[in-house]
């Protein structure tokens, strides 16, 4: 890749310049200080000369990673709050799409942006592949992991809803974002409760071996250990959503992710 055709080193700096009067070039390029220096890095722009060293990553050879200069950072500034996931886990009918919404709706108000990833929705597009098998679950788990990666990088608060019925999908993860991004609130219902509510009518279903392997039913779920946040409902009738999402947001907000 080269310097597109009719655009001068000075036209391609200019934007850089204009978008942070407070900071340096050197700051902005990364410690490039000459247009020279640019050119012979791998400073966002423009292309290096010397040969850049290749990565391989699982099946995707000879691959490089650019990086930009407008960083996790300078949207978080933007944004006024830091980005993170919110890891909503629990069986079917726990109230995991519920809360998420609720959450989101209670965050907007305090002007703060969100995204939803529900793994009924996503498995509507992204994941329309997958089945319920473990594999396929564990794979669901997977790419929602990384798509909520990519928003917390975004700058934003990233609500995934999703079963996640695996303790080591859940964990992978977690591992994926910095120390502290990763908020892992467990839907602490017991099945009978989830089962009492069947909105869907899929333990119905399930129980009448109309649907096989569904979770709590004849498939697992491993519960949580370690969840930052534990929400427990041990009756139909319980706390409400906004009151769960209360909590959520209090959390939240004394772990500073509500500021840049
Ligand atoms: N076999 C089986 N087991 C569990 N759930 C099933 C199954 N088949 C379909 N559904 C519907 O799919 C929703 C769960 O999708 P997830 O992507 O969250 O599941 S997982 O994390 O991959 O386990 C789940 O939605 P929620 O009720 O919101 O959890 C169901 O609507
Ligand atoms: N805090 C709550 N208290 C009582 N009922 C709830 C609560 N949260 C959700 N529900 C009800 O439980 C059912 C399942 O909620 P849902 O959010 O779809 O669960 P999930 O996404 O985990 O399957 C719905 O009928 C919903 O109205």
């Amino acid at each position: 890749m080269g310097i597109c055709g009719g655009e001068t080193r000075s036209n391609l700096l200019e934007p850089i310049k204009a978008m942070d009067a407070s900071k340096t070039t050197s700051d902005i390029n990364g410690g490039c200080n000459a247009i020279d220096d640019l050119l012979t890095t791998d400073c966002d722009g423009f292309p290096g000369k010397s040969t850049p060293k290749m990565s391989t990553v699982g099946n995707s050879t000879n691959i490089l990673w650019h990086k930009c200069s407008v960083e996790k950072s300078d949207r978080q500034e933007l944004l006024k709050q830091k980005g993170c996931v919110i890891w909503i886990t629990g069986l079917s009918g726990s109230g995991k799409s519920t809360l998420a919404c609720a959450l989101s709706r209670g965050l907007h108000a305090r002007g703060k942006l969100t995204y939803i990833l529900d793994g009924d929705n996503v498995r509507h597009g992204l994941n329309s592949d997958l089945s319920f098998k473990a594999e396929d679950r564990a794979e669901n788990i997977r790419r929602i992991g990384e798509v909520a990666k990519l928003f917390a990088d975004a700058g934003v608060i990233c609500i995934a809803s999703l079963i996640s019925p695996y303790g080591k999908d859940r964990d992978a993860c977690r591992a994926l974002l910095p120390e502290g991004d990763f908020v892992e609130v467990f839907m602490d219902v017991p099945l009978q409760v989830c089962e009492a509510r069947d909105s869907k009518g899929l333990y119905k279903l399930a129980r009448a071996g109309k649907i096989k392997g569904f979770t709590g039913v004849d498939d697992p779920y491993e519960p949580p250990l370690n969840s930052e946040i534990v929400l427990q409902q041990r009756e139909e009738r319980c706390d409400s959503p906004t009151h769960l999402a209360e909590v959520v947001i209090s959390y939240l907000e004394k772990k500073g992710y509500l500021e840049a």
